[in-house]
């Protein structure tokens, strides 16, 4: 059983929804990544999404925008960012890790190297934001080959033949976007996210997350009653922006605000 999948089914027997931090690697400055991986764990996350910068991260709001700019400047590349997740995996054998971002650097990397490589480094999953089922055919059978789950978006517009075709391609998790837009946007309507959950669960037993627009305790417990795991990204990213060049304080935030999403989701 995959990582990804046994973190569920552990959350499952709990009564517990997933927690899942997303972070930019490498933001603002590659040191920091690896030890605030750790803290997120201690903090309460259960899976971390660790985003590969990338210079035209055209599905990001400005705040992930610039988080993509200031890893990008210290030359945070895949090949960096897998050490970084071996790095964790020498203390944390754990808490599965997906890598987010988009195509392209995998492509230069080449998709056999990269599926080897993410593997070895100890990666769970993969979430290509341009890569949809339909054009996967090449890359989707090395990623599981190397045991790699290959994890999708659904958006509020998708229909439900894609949907149909995304529940076939994927395992791990399925990632539902709450709303129409980029990353960091914040509104977000907690009825019809559950309606759509609902429709979702025609097709698939796969556990369902949802993200955008999660920003504090109170979206986290309000999304945590209808879904089985919560995505939040942007609100702790300004906590990055807030203090970029004092570590421990970001530490520190980013830490506070995942435990106070812990503790609303299991009350
Ligand atoms: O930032 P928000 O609104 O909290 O949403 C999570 C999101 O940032 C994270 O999952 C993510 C970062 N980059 C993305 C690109 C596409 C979809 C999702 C993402």
């Amino acid at each position: 059983m995959s990582r990804i999948a046994a973190c569920f089914q552990t959350l499952q027997a709990q009564g517990k929804k997933a927690l899942i931090p997303y972070i930019t690697a490498g933001d603002p400055h590659p040191s920091i990544t690896v030890p605030l991986m750790h803290s997120m764990v201690e903090a309460g996350a259960n899976i971390i999404e660790l985003g590969v910068p990338f210079s035209d991260p055209m599905a990001d709001g400005p705040t992930i925008q610039l988080a993509h700019e200031r890893a990008l400047v210290h030359n945070t590349s895949l090949t960096s960012i897998l050490a970084m997740v071996q790095a964790f995996r020498q203390t944390n054998q754990t808490t599965p890790v997906v890598l987010m971002g988009y195509l392209n650097p995998i492509e230069i990397m080449g998709y056999e190297a990269f599926a080897q490589a993410a593997q070895v480094a100890g990666v769970d999953g993969v979430l290509t934001v341009d890569l949809p089922p339909e054009e996967g055919k090449q890359v989707l059978p090395l990623f599981k080959a190397h045991g790699l789950d290959p994890i999708f978006l659904v958006a509020p517009t998708t229909p439900a033949h894609r949907m149909q075709a995304i529940a076939e391609a994927a395992s791990g998790f399925i990632y539902y976007v709450s709303l129409k837009g980029v990353t960091g946007a914040n509104t977000l309507d907690t009825a019809q996210v559950a309606e759509r959950l609902k429709q979702m669960r025609e097709y698939t037993q796969l556990a369902l997350g949802v993200g955008f627009g999660i920003k504090d305790a109170a979206t986290a417990a309000a999304v945590g009653q209808v879904a089985d795991a919560v995505v939040v990204g942007s609100a702790l990213i300004k906590q990055v922006e807030a203090t970029p060049d004092d570590h421990p304080r970001i530490i520190k935030n980013i830490s506070g605000l995942l435990a106070s999403m812990r503790t609303a989701l299991d009350a």
